[in-house]
């Protein structure tokens, strides 16, 4: 069986100003200019965007970039660029910016990625055949280095170097090839059963596209990706724009909604 442990770049090596460890906060914005104080996540997904941009600049062979250009590619302002690196204890130079490489190596410190991230994905139907070909994940350090599934017809396949394997051997497969992230694409009703297999074979990090809530014990992170939410909020900000939503305050008495009608 050949697995295709990706095209994982190496790693840079961690300049010595980088704060010794950043814990994170609960989930708030701001905060004073400290390196020592936790990183809000607000602040880590921003950082993740800071990320892509950077590794681009990295391959077009820029040395510097201000916190302006920094900022305009990422989609934010540039006050909060600059709070959101003071977190992580990165600094520009006047007149300069920052510095490419080493902003680059102090934000992947940050998010951990100076250690290697295998991640397994279970269930390898439309969804999970998708993200297993995605090449993409490989290039962000993320290799994809075990897929599992139960229907036979897809056990014993090999996507892009990786044998899809049963389920059961999820324990046994992800302790040994040191898998650190699991992504779980199964039905919602397959998804806590396969999530306890991953916890027990040492993951601690879970990505869940099923819908459905995950119950883990402590010291396990999930990350639930849910389109349709992320589509709701579109539509919320498009209703809003076009004045179709209540301002935010005590519901006035409204007209019925459609279901009500409906239902009447
Ligand atoms: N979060 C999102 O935005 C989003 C988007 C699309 C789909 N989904 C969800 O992702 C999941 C997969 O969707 P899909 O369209 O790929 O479904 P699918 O039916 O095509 O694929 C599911 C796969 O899981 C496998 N499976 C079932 N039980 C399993 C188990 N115990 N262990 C391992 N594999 C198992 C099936 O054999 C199948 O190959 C669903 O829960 C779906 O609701 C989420």
């Amino acid at each position: 069986m050949t697995v295709d442990r990706g095209t994982r770049p190496a790693r840079r090596a961690v300049p010595s100003s980088r704060p010794p460890g950043v814990d994170l906060a609960p989930d708030a914005d701001g905060g004073e200019e400290s390196a020592s104080r936790p990183v809000p996540e607000a602040t880590v997904a921003r950082l993740a965007v800071y990320l892509r941009v950077l590794t681009s600049l990295l391959a077009d062979g820029r040395g510097t970039v201000s916190s302006e250009e920094l900022a305009a590619a990422a989609g934010v302002n540039s006050a909060k660029l600059r709070k959101d690196l003071s977190l992580i204890g990165s600094s520009g130079v006047r007149g300069v910016g920052y510095d490419v490489s080493r902003l680059t190596a102090e934000v992947e410190a940050t998010l951990g990625l100076d250690s290697p991230h295998a991640v397994a994905l279970v269930g390898v139907g439309n969804l999970g055949h998708a993200l297993a070909r995605y090449g993409g994940f490989a290039q962000r350090g993320f290799p994809v280095a075990a897929l599992f599934d139960v229907d036979p017809a897809l056990v014993g396949t090999v996507i892009d170097g990786v044998e899809v394997q049963h389920a059961d051997a999820i324990d046994v497969v992800c302790a040994a090839r040191g898998v650190t992230i699991g992504v779980v694409a199964t039905p919602a009703e397959a998804a806590q059963r396969v999530c306890d297999h991953l916890v027990s074979a040492g993951v601690r990090s879970i990505l869940n596209f099923a819908p459905t809530v995950l119950s883990v014990p402590a010291g396990v992170e999930v990350r639930k990706v849910d389109l349709a939410v992320e589509m709701q909020v579109l539509s919320f900000h498009v209703a809003r724009r076009h004045g179709t939503v209540p301002a935010a305050g005590p519901a006035a008495p409204s007209r019925p909604t459609p279901r009500e009608v409906f239902s009447r």
